[in-house]
């Protein structure tokens, strides 16, 4: 818990006068002024997060965190629970979606067992931080302990600030949890009080009577646990995910180190979501990578008041959205650092 205080209270908002240098810098550019749009944007804020108006392109690495969640057994996922270690073993060898797009932006894929119910040998590109082996079923009970969400939230504030200490120049946030979009669902419901039916979506694939059956347990386990919308902590430890604990964490630390992360689609921005709720600066060091199918996405997004780069119809997760972000923000940081002023390329200003 205490490194969790401390991380909150180093948290600040984003230089604003930094902001207008990089957008002067970017307004010097042979281009009429804001002509390119988000990218300026991106390029902007990421200046100003870092404090460096030149910031060069630098490590990227995407933590992909792992865990279970008891509520798979009441038949809420198209696939079966077995799936998150075998996933987290493909992550290892290379071969699942995340690692494709990552190798294709020039991001590092580190994979994070927070709460995987399965015993991994250890493994390069595998950080063994297990706080429980899967949460518990949030239909009958609480999903954690309030030590144990913290504990897990302390798992992705200590990686953020060693990424920091080694180097690393953007992080990046993703998940693997057979049957996490219904916490990620049970997140938004409770925090924005609306109908869980508006924020519950297909997942991995499921019909729709598996739909109408999996709103029932989430409304369900909502109203067992009744967890605070006021606290975002006691909504995580109640409804939420030993790896959505650790992407929280992950953004809380980020935003504690001036380090910017990209944060991929809907379980990943409800981690987001939790970060953001706990200290109103954390948004200005996110960047949203992609719009998910997952119908609640939008409503997190609007929550958090973050617009995303891209939409290409993604609903995988893993990172995968993030890692394309990636690309985009080391285009805009190369605008950035590589195009001619007008007075270096002797162009007439209008
Ligand atoms: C083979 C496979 C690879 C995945 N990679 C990410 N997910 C995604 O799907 C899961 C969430 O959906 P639900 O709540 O319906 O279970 C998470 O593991 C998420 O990362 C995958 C799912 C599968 C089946
Ligand atoms: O948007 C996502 O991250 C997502 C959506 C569905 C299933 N898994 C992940």
């Amino acid at each position: 818990m205490e490194l969790l205080t401390r991380t909150l209270a180093a948290i600040s908002p984003v230089d604003e006068t930094l902001l207008a240098q990089a957008q002067a810098k970017l307004d010097n550019k042979t281009k009429p002024l804001g002509s390119l749009g988000t990218l300026e944007e991106v390029a902007r804020r990421f200046a100003a997060i870092t404090g460096n108006l030149s910031p060069q392109v630098g490590k990227k690495v995407i933590f992909t965190f792992a865990g279970d969640h008891g509520i798979v057994e009441e038949g809420v996922s198209a696939f079966p629970k077995e799936v998150t270690p075998q996933m987290v073993l493909n992550f290892l060898r290379g071969g699942a979606g995340v690692n494709v797009l990552a190798r294709h932006s020039g991001a590092e894929v580190r994979v994070v067992d927070v709460g995987v119910d399965y015993d991994f040998d250890p493994a390069p590109g595998l950080i063994i931080k297990k706080i429980a082996k899967g949460t518990r079923n949030f239909a009958k009970g609480s999903a954690m302990t309030r030590e144990e969400a913290v504990a897990a939230l302390e798992v992705g504030i200590e990686l953020a600030a060693k990424a920091k200490a080694e180097g690393v120049t953007m992080v990046g946030t993703g998940e693997m949890g057979i049957g996490n979009t219904s916490p990620s669902s049970a997140i938004i419901a409770a925090l924005s009080r609306c109908s869980v039916r508006e924020v519950t979506h297909r997942g991995t694939g499921i019909n729709d009577s598996a739909l109408e059956h999996k709103i029932k347990v989430i409304e369900a386990g909502l109203e067992l646990n009744r967890p605070d919308p006021n606290d975002p902590l006691d909504v995580l430890t109640k409804v939420g995910g030993l790896e959505i604990a650790g992407i929280a964490g992950l953004v809380l630390g980020a935003a504690a180190n001036r380090l910017p992360v990209v944060v991929d689609g809907f379980i990943s921005t409800a981690g987001a979501l939790i970060a953001c709720e706990m200290h109103p600066c954390v948004r200005e060091y996110l960047f949203a990578a992609h719009t998910s199918v997952e119908i609640g996405h939008q409503m997190m997004l609007e929550r958090i008041g973050a617009t995303p780069l891209l939409d290409l119809k993604f609903r995988l997760g893993e990172g995968t959205g993030a890692a394309l972000a990636m690309g985009l923000i080391d285009a805009g940081l190369k605008i950035l650092n590589e195009m001619a002023t007008f007075a270096e390329a002797g162009v007439s200003e209008g």
